[in-house]
């Protein structure tokens, strides 16, 4: 089992994230069924998939936050589930619908995320007013973060991620209830983090959004990936939307819903 995070024999890095064979089942339910996925270091990576596909679940077991049945998950060659400090070190999370610790205040809440990591309190103080800058959140900085709204509580959460400059960076739904000039400052700052070495790995359901800003893409349903590659591979002369479609189905008539017509 290796735990370098050196280049290996053949000169090439090693995947930001390796997935061999991943599943989880809950009581008869296979959330997730034989996963396989590389995501390429330095790549912008979309996971998307319809309600259900498995993407938060195959998320917390790469990221250590849930153990999974079978499989293997490296970070930058770091197997996740047999080094997990070492592992966790190099990612940032922006888990989907986890509890933070919402009697903090905002500043308070991206501070302790940078203390936690061991880093120094002058570099924290710092870092931590760039990403209340960055994030619009400075105002609020004072306020717990049990009073912030749905978007605040992200892009805060999001701060949490950021602060210790992880090389890998995975955001379950990170747009989520985010406004538009809000989502754009995350894009540029996910963007140039990007450019300057490091990988992002977010699932959403915005098409749009991941066609225009990731490099790559998987698409996963009932548990199984159905295509991952570049995104112009993966959606070919189609949109991203009209091959998700494509690949997922299940558009389903309305024409049978006549009671909600109201004339
Ligand atoms: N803790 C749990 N106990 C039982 N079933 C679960 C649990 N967590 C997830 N599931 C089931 O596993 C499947 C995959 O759920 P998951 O949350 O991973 O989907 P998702 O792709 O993230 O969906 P969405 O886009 O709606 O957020 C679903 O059928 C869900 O009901």
């Amino acid at each position: 089992m290796t735990t370098s995070i050196a280049p290996s024999a053949d000169g090439a890095r090693p995947p930001a994230l390796s997935i061999r064979g991943l599943v989880k089942r809950f009581g008869e339910k296979i959330a997730v069924d034989n996963i396989h996925l590389d995501v390429p270091a330095g790549s912008f990576y979309g996971l998307v998939g319809p309600n259900g596909a498995g993407k938060t679940t195959s998320l917390s077991m790469a990221t250590g936050l849930l153990r999974p049945d079978h499989g293997q998950v490296t970070v930058h060659g770091v197997d996740v589930w047999q080094h997990p400090l070492e592992a966790k070190k190099l990612m940032g999370l922006l888990p989907d619908g986890v509890r933070l610790f919402d009697r903090l205040s905002g500043e308070q809440l991206v501070s302790y995320a940078g203390l936690l990591r061991g880093m120094d309190k002058d570099t924290v103080a710092e870092r931590v007013k760039d990403l209340l800058a960055a994030l619009d959140l400075t105002k609020d900085a004072g306020t717990l973060v049990v009073d912030y709204s749905a978007g605040m509580t992200k892009k805060i959460a999001l701060a949490a991620a950021l602060i210790h400059a992880p090389r890998l960076l995975v955001l379950d739904e990170p747009f989520e209830s985010v406004d538009p000039v809000s989502a754009a400052n995350i894009r540029d700052i996910l963007q140039d983090y990007v450019k300057s070495g490091g990988t992002v790995i977010v699932s959403s359901h915005v098409m749009d959004l991941v066609q225009r800003m990731c490099d790559h893409v998987a698409v996963i349903a009932a548990g199984r990936v159905l295509a991952a590659g570049t995104v112009d591979e993966v959606r070919g002369e189609m949109s991203l939307e009209d091959k998700f479609v494509e690949l997922v189905g299940g558009r389903n008539q309305t024409a049978g819903l006549q009671w909600l017509r109201t004339s």
